[in-house]
């Protein structure tokens, strides 16, 4: 892949984001006043690279979506579409590929839910794909040990079945990074229900390889990452000052 090949990205902001608690689609939600999809589509155009982001919206929010695109200030040199998501992270992240016009040799799926990536991580991830890896995850070395357990219904204890060596795990983030032609062979090709797309690529037996992720590329899942979202903004904002 050389540096002239363009890359897009695909952010699927479909969920209902019912980890948060009740209120709006999670991606809509203000972080210090900006929704959190703002941020995260500022995130993926801050890098020069990028010159197309593709946004799917809600089912039934796409022109609501493409609104609040345009009342928002966001770099010129990026384009951007807007295409109604599915039932699933899967089928949404397939509708917005679905939409990807020719040109693009290198995909980007991102995660609206990840609105604070900072730019040299997704800069991180594109270099990687344009090195040869069809597939880029950026990810962290874990802080907890982690068990497998054999579920049981909810309160009942669950046993212990094996603990993974925790110096060989990693929390993965995004965007993940994709030759585009990988990208779309492995959404035709895997049907499984999976949590994310690199796993995908691993199933058609592809390599997959990991790249430095970022402490500021969490996910907001949960109201008590609301409020590290809004620290870290806080933070910036006090950086920015000086
Ligand atoms: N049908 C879906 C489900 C999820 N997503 C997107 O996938 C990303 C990661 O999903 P997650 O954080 O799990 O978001 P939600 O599905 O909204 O959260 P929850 O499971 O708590 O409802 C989010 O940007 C979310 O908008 C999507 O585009 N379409
Ligand atoms: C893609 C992802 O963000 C990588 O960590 C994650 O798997 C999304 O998971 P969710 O089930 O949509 O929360």
């Amino acid at each position: 892949m050389s540096s002239e090949s363009r890359t897009a990205v695909v952010i699927p902001a479909a969920g209902r984001g019912v980890r948060l608690g009740p209120g709006a689609p999670k991606a809509l939600r203000a972080l210090n006043g900006t929704p959190m999809l703002i941020h995260a589509v500022r995130a993926m155009a801050e890098s020069r690279a990028v010159s197309l982001v593709v946004v799917v919206a809600p089912p039934d929010g796409a022109p609501g979506v493409k609104t609040l695109l345009d009342d928002h200030a966001l770099p010129e040199r990026t384009d951007f579409l807007v295409v109604p998501g599915g039932e699933s992270r899967q089928e949404s992240v397939r509708a917005g590929l679905d939409a990807l016009p020719p040109g693009f040799d290198i995909v980007l799926v991102h995660d609206a839910a990840r609105p604070l990536v900072p730019v040299d991580t997704v800069d991180g991830v594109i270099e990687a794909v344009r090195d040869g890896a069809p597939a880029v995850v950026p990810a962290l070395p874990l802080a907890d040990t982690v068990k497998q357990v054999e579920p049981r219904e909810a309160g009942q204890p669950e046993p212990v079945v094996a603990t993974p060596e925790r110096a060989r795990l990693r929390a993965v983030q995004t965007p993940q990074g994709f030759d585009r032609a990988t990208l779309v062979r492995a959404h035709e090709s895997v049907t499984d229900n999976v949590t994310d797309d690199a796993s995908m690529v691993e199933q058609l037996g592809l390599p997959v390889v990991v790249v430095p992720g970022h402490e500021e590329a969490f996910k907001v899942t949960r109201p008590l990452d609301l409020v590290l979202a809004e620290a870290v903004l806080a933070r910036r904002r006090a950086n920015d000052g000086f």
